[in-house]
């Protein structure tokens, strides 16, 4: 099977800091890999390094090609994002912050085509979205924007998506909706999906593997199974649950009681 991510030692330094300590993960075309793991593991940082987005020392390869080297146009046809807290232009309509996903197809000095109008008709109506085409981003509610996000990056046609947890702001039933719609258009365009997640079940009921991170290393990959065990997120985010067999995988249910944080 091909990888269309595969990162190899990678390092990341923020402000002389490491926060990402040789990190070594692979994502096979068509495969959805979720990066779990406490606040400040690192996850979103490692996300941005495959994305391209900061310096880092290390190998990511797109497709079998360093991110380094794919220019800024070929980068955005081939892997697509939703940060976590995306900075946007308030006054902004949801139509046209959903074209820019469109931006690296439009010819220089030209405009979007009839084409581009379309697929992001065509993304808005998939997330539900239609009716707020014309809403300024700021008077949209947290979860309407989240979905607003992944418009725009699903509009970019890219292949590989990174999702940095896609479905924080969202109730349990447009969660639901954005990850069945990822999961449909993974099967149906053969896209690879990498994310974070904090919603631990939900996360192992998506994901072909996990990738749990702690203090910026891997410290358990695998299925789902072999990675949200009792003894896993005891040690890693000192809490106290039990994991249940649900029906697609385990379930992991927070039990009540004190745990020492300070060992
Ligand atoms: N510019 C910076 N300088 C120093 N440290 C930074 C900088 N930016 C982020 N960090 C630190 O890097 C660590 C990792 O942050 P990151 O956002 O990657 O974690 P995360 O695993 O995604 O966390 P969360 O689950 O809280 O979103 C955090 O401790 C954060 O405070």
């Amino acid at each position: 099977m091909s990888q269309a991510i595969a990162v190899k030692a990678l390092r990341v330094r923020l402000d002389e800091t490491l926060i990402v300590d040789g990190v070594d993960l692979d994502v096979a075309t068509g495969e959805w890999v979720t990066v779990i793991g406490p606040n400040g593991a690192g996850k979103s940082t490692a996300l941005r390094a495959i994305g391209g987005l900061v310096p880092f020392d290390g190998t990511v390869e797109l497709n079998g090609v360093p991110v380094d080297r794919l220019p800024r146009r070929e980068r955005a046809k081939t892997i697509a994002g939703v940060a976590q807290n995306p900075v946007v232009p308030p006054a902004m309509r949801v139509f046209d912050y959903t074209l820019l996903g469109r931006t690296p197809y439009v010819p220089p000095l030209g405009r979007e085509s009839a084409a581009d109008l379309e697929m992001v008709d065509e993304v808005l109506a998939a997330l539900d979205l239609s009716r707020f085409a014309s809403r300024r981003l700021d008077t949209l509610s947290g979860g309407e924007r989240q979905r607003v996000f992944l418009a725009r990056a699903l509009a970019q046609g890219a292949r590989i998506l990174l999702l940095d947890e896609p479905t924080s702001a969202l109730d349990i039933g447009h969660q639901q909706e954005v990850l069945e719609l990822v999961d449909h258009l993974r099967a149906e365009r053969g896209l690879t999906v990498l994310a974070t997640m904090h919603d631990l079940s939900t996360a192992g009921e998506y994901a072909d593997r996990m990738v749990l991170l702690a203090a910026g290393r891997v410290v358990a990959a695998g299925p789902p199974r072999e990675v949200l065990t009792e003894a896993n997120l005891a040690t890693h985010y000192r809490v106290r649950v039990r994991v249940v067999e649900g029906e697609h995988g385990p379930l992991v249910v927070p039990v009540r009681g004190r745990v020492d944080r300070s060992a």
